[in-house]
């Protein structure tokens, strides 16, 4: 499967509230969305393998990727297609060992620094950011701005997807920084319809691409 990090979802239990972060996340690859992160900061790695469990379910034959966030265990009983891990988690070679060599594995990067250290033999796609100061992650590191994100892109050997406070009208920035994709979670999963706020967020990263941003 080729990696397409054009709209890539990260669910949020709490945002997705009495909808549920499968029907969420059924909802926004119905509208768009191209990867989907199972991010649960509270569970611990067996409710992770079930959460994880049911959302592969769902997403069978969607053509969307699922990615398991900090925990790599979880992401290898779910059969998950990749993990996600942040500068203060595992080791990526670790990851690397423990996940073989065919499962993809995603690094935040928030400095210039940390791309340029980015090893493409372990590491599949960057996420960079926050791009802005979001409230989803209250942990978050200072806002590189888009300025910020064109630096890190043309320091990162891998694809990088852009991450915090986005939204569809900052397709044509991001694009422009050079990043693949954009990584959302209230956009999509705090929205009244999922659905309709992924396929209008799809529609402007795929004007943005086709504009040659
Ligand atoms: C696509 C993407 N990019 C960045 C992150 C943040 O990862 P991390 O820095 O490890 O923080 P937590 O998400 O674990 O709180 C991400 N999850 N996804
Ligand atoms: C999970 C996450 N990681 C970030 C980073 O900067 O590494 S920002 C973030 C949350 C993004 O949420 P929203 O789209 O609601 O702003
Ligand atoms: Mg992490």
């Amino acid at each position: 499967m080729t990696l397409d990090l054009g709209l890539y979802l990260v669910l949020d239990p709490g945002l997705c509230r009495d909808r549920g972060m499968v029907e969420t996340a059924r909802l926004a690859v119905a509208g768009g969305a191209t990867i989907v992160q199972l991010r649960d900061k509270d569970a611990d790695t067996a409710r992770l393998i079930e959460a994880g469990r049911a959302l592969r379910t769902a997403l069978a034959g969607s053509g969307a990727m699922l990615i398991v966030n900090d925990d790599v265990e979880a992401a290898l009983a779910i059969g998950a297609d990749g993990v996600h891990v942040g500068q203060d988690d595992m080791d990526p070679g670790e990851v690397r060992r423990r996940l073989g060599p065919r499962a993809l594995l995603g690094l935040s990067v928030e400095t210039v620094d940390a791309a340029q250290r980015v090893d493409p033999v372990l590491v599949d796609y960057a996420g960079a950011g926050p791009v802005f100061a979001t409230a989803t992650k209250p942990d978050h590191k200072p806002p590189v701005g888009f300025a910020g994100l064109a630096e890190i892109v043309r320091a990162c050997p891998v694809p990088v997807v852009a991450i915090g406070g986005l939204a569809a009208g900052h397709a044509d920035a991001v694009r422009a920084s050079g990043a693949m994709g954009m990584a959302v979670v209230s956009a999509i999963c705090g929205q009244a319809d999922p659905r309709a706020a992924a396929r209008a967020m799809a529609q402007a990263w795929q004007a943005a691409v086709a504009a040659g941003g």
